[in-house]
């Protein structure tokens, strides 16, 4: 039987940005809980070693794809000589803040690690997966975590498991626009994380969002007037913190046509690593 590879969703719970390094990187301190919703992924090793993305997402080339590209990554590094067809079903908005192309990224390395039996160890993975993008090294991690440096400087946390309702403002928010904005406030003091957890949650890059799309602004404030709410990693996704799940979906229920959103529980294990103690 084909097994389910999930690709959960990431909230940063707080984000600060602690300074810039000189190669224009961001140091910054945040708080990583996984989502019980994500994409699934499913994957047939090949004798070959083609790599062959099943199915397409819109307006990524597959030769971009970062599941593609992780696939081929690990070939090289572990002198693999095997391939997959691969094939995903996608959920998670695009450059929405919750690490949708990243958690990919970490699937394939996982789950074509195990199929292949590569032998890699999960820090080889980690460095492989940070060449792709920052949130990479999280999540094959595959627990909760307290990140600094750019996000992989890993410590593992157990915030409370909360139920959460996520909403997409409908704009898309490109990363570098972020982190490249003159507003942004880079020198947040670095803290304990005793510290950062006893403090009020924030994230730096909201009071950017919010000043340059309206639509992210209308969302927070919509938000705010039912329960804490706050913008995850550098936008689009916003964001509330319920105790419950029946709290959470009776507040989706009244919101206005113009709120896309869903609701999904954070959780300090992730998905993935479940299945992957499973099939050991
Ligand atoms: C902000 C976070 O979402 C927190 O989870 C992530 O650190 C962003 O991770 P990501 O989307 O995987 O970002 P990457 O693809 O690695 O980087 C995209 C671009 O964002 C900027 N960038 C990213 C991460 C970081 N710590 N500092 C940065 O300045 C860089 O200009 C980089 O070229
Ligand atoms: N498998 C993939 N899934 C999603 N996006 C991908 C994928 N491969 C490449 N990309 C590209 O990466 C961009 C960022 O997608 P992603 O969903 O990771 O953003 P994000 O949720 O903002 O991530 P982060 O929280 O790390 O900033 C997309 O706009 C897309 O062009």
């Amino acid at each position: 039987m084909m097994v389910d590879w999930p690709s959960p969703a990431k909230l940063n719970l707080f984000l600060y940005i602690n300074g810039r390094r000189p190669d224009g990187y961001h140091d910054l301190q945040t708080l990583f809980q996984f989502l019980d919703y994500g994409d699934t992924l499913n994957f047939a090793p090949r004798q070959d070693n083609q790599i062959i993305l099943l199915t397409p997402i819109d307006g990524v080339p597959n030769e971009q794809n970062l599941i593609v590209r992780a696939a081929r990554m690990l070939q090289q590094f572990s002198n693999c000589h095997l391939g997959a067809d691969i094939s995903i079903t996608k959920i998670l908005p695009m450059g929405g803040g919750l690490g949708g192309g990243s958690s990919n990224a970490a699937t394939v390395l996982v789950a074509l690690n195990h199929l292949w039996k590569c032998g890699l160890t999960i820090d080889q993975l980690c460095k492989i997966g940070l060449t792709l993008g920052a949130d990479v090294p999280v999540f094959i991690y595959g627990h909760a975590a307290f990140a600094e440096g750019v996000g992989e400087k890993l410590q593992p946390a157990q915030p409370k498991e909360k139920w959460y309702l996520v909403a997409h403002p409908g704009v898309h928010i490109p990363t570098p626009f972020i982190f490249n904005d003159p507003d942004l406030v880079r020198n947040t003091p670095k803290r304990t994380l005793t510290t950062l957890l006893a403090s009020p949650f924030l994230n730096d890059c909201e009071p950017i969002a919010r000043k340059r799309f309206p639509e992210v602004e209308q969302l927070i404030s919509w938000l705010l007037e039912y329960a804490p709410s706050r913008l995850t990693g550098t936008g689009a996704c916003v964001f509330s913190e319920f105790d419950t799940q029946a709290a959470a979906v009776d507040v989706l229920k009244q919101a206005p046509e113009w709120l896309h959103g869903f609701v999904a529980q954070g959780v300090n294990t992730s998905p993935l690593q479940a299945v992957l103690s499973r099939q050991e």
